[in-house]
């Protein structure tokens, strides 16, 4: 038996999804360069879960489908009225989507196309249970989700209750897009490793949340935030990030499992990053996010991930900081729900190995006679 600490280079599985070749990101065989210019989310997820991008006919039909079931039960808003309003969002998050299972009543049923429109159904309830969380704890009113708007310009509006500007919607749309899918990444892997029992889709996207909140995977985005909150300044940066080199520790945002060169998501949101900085009039945390980059990498060859940059434009879009990590579920929602279809069609119990590495030849010691 051989072991791979965290799994590192193992291939678990064909997925037909996303792929990541020679540190080139692709949806269905798309290169992310070309989708983060061209596409809208909801091409993507339509995307990743037909395995083509629609004509306007599908587009449309999709739209309509999203907007028809992006409202939540009743008793779903209630219970989070009952949560601790200072509570961790994904915690929120991850407990308000197993409980929309509870009023689904083909959340059990296993056919293809319960499951896919089931898919849709969590795509788009997502959005309105991060919202609505955000705004109970505040205590004010939920807003209902519109139709007829995209979901990014939907979640900007049940956030804050206005008429989101282009920018932010563009801006959001695009960080939506960038973050759909992203091949076996560990949330998606909890996804597949609960359906592959033939667990339900809550169950598997539940899972997923759950995965992603870890700061060493979605939860980074916050960290991030959490860490320029903390530098406060550009001229804190070098101090700031050369101690946390020196002892040892980790800079959030920095390093990749699988691109060694480089995230290429990065790139478009370090120039989303500026823009939203020069359109702001605010360049201060696009400026410092830029520095604490060039000491990183220059230092210690570590470039930045998809988390890194996107901290700093959520946070000119206004967005309360731990509202970041449910952002990248809202995103990649529709990649976990692909990689679900995917592997209900193809399904194998994924069960691996342990090499044992504990005591052996040991026997059962009275109560009574241990120390
Ligand atoms: C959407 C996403 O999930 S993207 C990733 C988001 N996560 C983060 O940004 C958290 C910070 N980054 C990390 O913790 C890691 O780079 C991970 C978790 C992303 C990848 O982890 P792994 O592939 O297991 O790499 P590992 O942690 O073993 O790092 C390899 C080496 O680089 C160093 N390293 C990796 N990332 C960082 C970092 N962010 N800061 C400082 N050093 C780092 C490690 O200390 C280690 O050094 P060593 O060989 O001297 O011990
Ligand atoms: O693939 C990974 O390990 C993490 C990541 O970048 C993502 O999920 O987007």
């Amino acid at each position: 038996m051989t072991t791979t600490k965290g799994l590192e280079g193992i291939v678990a599985t064909t997925s037909s999804i996303s792929s990541i070749i020679d540190g080139i990101l692709t949806y269905r065989g798309i290169d992310i360069d070309e989708l983060a210019e061209k596409a809208t989310f909801e091409e993507v997820a339509y995307l990743l879960w037909y395995g083509k991008l629609p004509n306007q006919s599908e587009l449309d039909q999709l739209l309509s489908d999203l907007s028809a079931n992006s409202a939540i039960p009743t008793a779903v808003i209630d219970q989070m009225r009952l949560y601790p309003k200072d509570t961790n969002s994904m915690a929120a998050l991850r407990t308000a989507v197993s409980s929309l299972s509870l009023y689904d009543l083909s959340a059990n049923d296993m056919s293809r196309d319960a499951n896919v429109l089931k898919a849709i159904k969590l795509q788009a309830q997502i959005p309105t249970v991060i919202a609505a969380f955000a705004r109970i704890r505040e205590g004010k009113e939920v807003i209902s989700p519109k139709s007829g708007v995209s979901i990014a310009e939907n979640f900007l509006y049940m956030l804050t209750g206005d008429k989101p500007d282009k920018v932010a919607i563009e801006a959001l749309d695009k960080a939506l897009v960038l973050h759909a899918d992203h091949e076996l990444n560990a949330s998606t892997f909890a996804a597949r490793v609960t359906v592959a029992t033939l667990s339900d889709i809550y169950s598997g996207v539940t899972s997923a949340i759950g995965a992603l909140k870890g700061p060493l995977h979605g939860g980074a985005n916050e960290a991030v935030m959490a860490m320029l909150d903390e530098i406060g300044s550009l001229d804190n940066v070098e101090s700031y990030v050369n101690k946390k080199l020196e002892n040892k520790e980790k800079l959030m945002g920095f390093g990749h499992r699988v691109y060694k060169n480089g995230d290429p998501r990065a790139k478009h949101l370090e120039k989303m990053s500026r823009a939203l900085g020069e359109i702001t009039g605010n360049m201060k945390w696009y400026d410092m996010s830029i520095k604490i980059e060039e000491i990183v990498t220059g230092k210690k060859g570590l470039r930045p991930n998809v988390d890194f940059y996107s901290a700093s434009c959520y946070t000119y879009l206004k967005i309360p900081r731990d509202l970041f990590t449910p952002i990248f579920a809202i995103s990649r929602a529709s990649g976990w729900t692909a990689h679900i279809l995917e592997q209900y069609d193809n399904n194998r119990l994924i069960r691996p190995r342990a090499e044992y590495t504990g005591p052996v030849n040991q026997s059962y010691v009275p109560i009574d006679q241990r120390s």
